[in-house]
């Protein structure tokens, strides 16, 4: 997790500044989802190859993140997967010897490298997600497809993958509470512990307004009859309550998740 622009220390570890860092990747979320939205679904893009082969997108990240792992080879600080919010999809094909280089502070407890819900979020993605913001039909464009999907994924993953840090920062702040339930192994304790409903309603309600005001088309003639230059939800590149539904039934339970199972394995 980076510190924030114009830090060049690494942030303290409080659970503002990494609910600051969860707020920051929403805008990446966002933007993310309204680039794939100019492509229709290009259904083709996920279609297994001949013979059981592999999609065109599941050829693209692979390939990506390799070769965003071998960057590091030439420039250490350039590569990827060496922070624990940046997790691989497919991390049996990453060249082992470059994965991850640990050249970051360690704030994590070793076995935050071991948690990973990729799987989830790659099903949710495409079996969920992109039939509810993207529109039926095909284009023709799938590699540049793919590379939109890759971006969404990683930026989803990147956020659910924050709680790491969370977790860290919540077992930190009240040991006394979370050590009883973790060597219990009791997840539902774990998860009521980490749970603070009031802070998911108003994540819920900000992605939404987020995707309202950044999805709108923005005209320079007067919207007097717009209230606010509010955009109408229908006329937003997309559904603002696609955005709130995804971090209410995906996001924050997968992070809550990946918060559960480090927390499960932090007195290792
Ligand atoms: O901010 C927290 O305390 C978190 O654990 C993060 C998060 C989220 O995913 O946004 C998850 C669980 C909480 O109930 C609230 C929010």
């Amino acid at each position: 997790m980076d510190a924030a622009a114009g830090q060049q220390q690494e942030p303290q570890l409080s659970l503002a500044a990494v609910r600051d860092a969860l707020v920051r990747e929403e805008d990446s979320v966002v933007f993310a989802l309204i680039e794939r939205a100019r492509h229709p679904r290009n259904a083709s893009a996920y279609t297994p190859a001949a013979g059981g082969g592999r999609s065109l997108v599941e050829f693209f990240v692979r390939e990506a993140e390799a070769l965003q792992s071998k960057a590091s080879l030439l420039l250490p600080s350039a590569g990827r997967y060496q922070k624990p919010e940046d997790v691989p999809f497919f991390p049996q094909d990453l060249p082992s010897h470059l994965f991850p280089a640990k050249s970051y502070p360690k704030v994590l407890h070793p076995v935050a490298s071991l948690v990973s819900v990729n799987d989830a979020i790659w099903k949710m993605y495409f079996n969920e997600l992109l039939p509810l913001f993207t529109v039926d039909g095909d284009d023709g464009n799938y590699a540049e497809t793919a590379a939109l999907d890759f971006a969404c994924l990683q930026v989803i993953s990147r956020r659910i993958h924050i709680g790491k840090y969370v977790a860290e920062v919540k077992f930190r702040d009240a040991p006394q509470d979370y050590s009883p339930a973790i060597q219990a192994k009791d997840k539902d304790t774990l998860m009521n512990l980490l749970t603070f409903k009031a802070v998911e309603e108003k994540v819920k309600r900000r992605v939404e307004k987020k995707a309202r005001t950044f999805g709108q088309n923005v005209t320079l003639e007067d919207s007097a009859n717009k209230q606010e230059n509010v955009a109408e939800d229908s006329g937003c590149k997309v559904d603002p309550k696609v955005l709130s539904k995804l971090y209410d039934q995906w996001v924050m339970p997968l992070t809550k998740d990946v918060e559960v199972e480090y927390l499960l394995r932090r007195l290792d």
